[in-house]
């Protein structure tokens, strides 16, 4: 029997292009499976429809064609068992940060006792013990997407999808946050599906790394990574067997990058 928690089978996406009778087919014959405490990376060029793959699996979506299935059952309203981590932070500007991660379980109907405990749990998990009382405004950019990965980890979701979470952070930040989530990942035995346009960040990070095509987009390679954990995201180059992994990623993925111009250094011969 498959492992699978997530199933994409076959998937088809088109959508309305304003100013056309014709729609635009975005995903086109799309397959793959997230496996049950794995972490899969995928990356694609702009608009081949990656948020749009996890839209669909947070039950936000439908496909135009296909399926898309969580531990067997097919998903055809909100999935309330995932987690979604977006690019920006999202929490309440008017909560504090314990009101904002506390926030699921208040949905959920969780007693007060349980709730506070579970709080401070999650913000313990993420580093921000201490700051229960802060408004996001008093917090960084790193510390807010902190406090938005502790909301979304307090309700225990089966599986985490996370759309370019650290996209808008500097790359010092950056660095800390993919190390915390390794650590996060590994201790918790999640199942994460992890959107990026950074290859560094899908080797460093993933168990193996889906890679999208251009539009109409169907899947062009599944990577397995099998670097030993814990790896170093602070110097990539240094876990053994790293190169020949970014090698094979980047070998797929250079088709469907455009490269116009090349620097004269590189175009001379030696
Ligand atoms: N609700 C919608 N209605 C119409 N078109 C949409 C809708 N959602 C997405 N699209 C289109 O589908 C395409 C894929 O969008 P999506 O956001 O999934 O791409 P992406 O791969 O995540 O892009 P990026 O890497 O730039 O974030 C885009 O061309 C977008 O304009």
């Amino acid at each position: 029997m498959s492992d699978a928690v997530l199933a994409f089978e076959g998937i088809g996406q088109d959508f309305p292009a304003p100013g056309s009778q014709a729609p635009i087919r975005v995903l086109d014959g799309l397959s793959f499976e997230v496996a049950s405490g794995k972490f899969v990376a995928v990356i694609g060029p702009s608009g081949c429809g990656k948020s749009t793959l996890l839209q669909m699996a947070a039950g936000l979506l439908k496909p135009t064609r296909g399926t898309v299935r969580h531990r067997g059952r097919l998903i055809d309203a909100v999935n309330r068992e995932v987690g979604f981590v977006p690019q920006q932070a999202q929490l309440f500007p008017w909560k504090t940060l314990s009101e904002n991660v506390e926030l699921p379980l208040l949905l959920r109907g969780i007693a007060v006792a349980e709730r506070r405990q579970r709080v401070a749990e999650a913000l313990a998990s993420v580093g921000l013990s201490g700051f229960e009382d802060y408004y996001p405004s008093q917090l960084s950019g790193g510390m807010q997407k902190r406090g938005s990965i502790a909301r979304t980890l307090i309700y225990r979701p089966d599986v985490i999808l996370m759309d370019e979470p650290f996209g808008a952070l500097d790359a010092q930040t950056r660095m800390v946050m993919q190390h915390d989530l390794q650590t996060l990942a590994q201790d918790a035995g999640a199942t994460i599906l992890f959107v990026t346009h950074d290859i560094t960040e899908a080797v460093v990070l993933a168990d193996s790394v889906v890679i999208m095509g251009q539009r109409p987009s169907h899947l062009l390679a599944t990577i397995p990574i099998d670097l030993a954990r814990p790896r170093d995201v602070f110097e990539p180059f240094r876990n053994p067997g790293y190169e020949a992994a970014y090698d094979a990623v980047w070998s797929v993925f250079r088709s469907q990058i455009n490269i116009r111009h090349r620097a004269p250094a590189m175009e001379a011969t030696p």
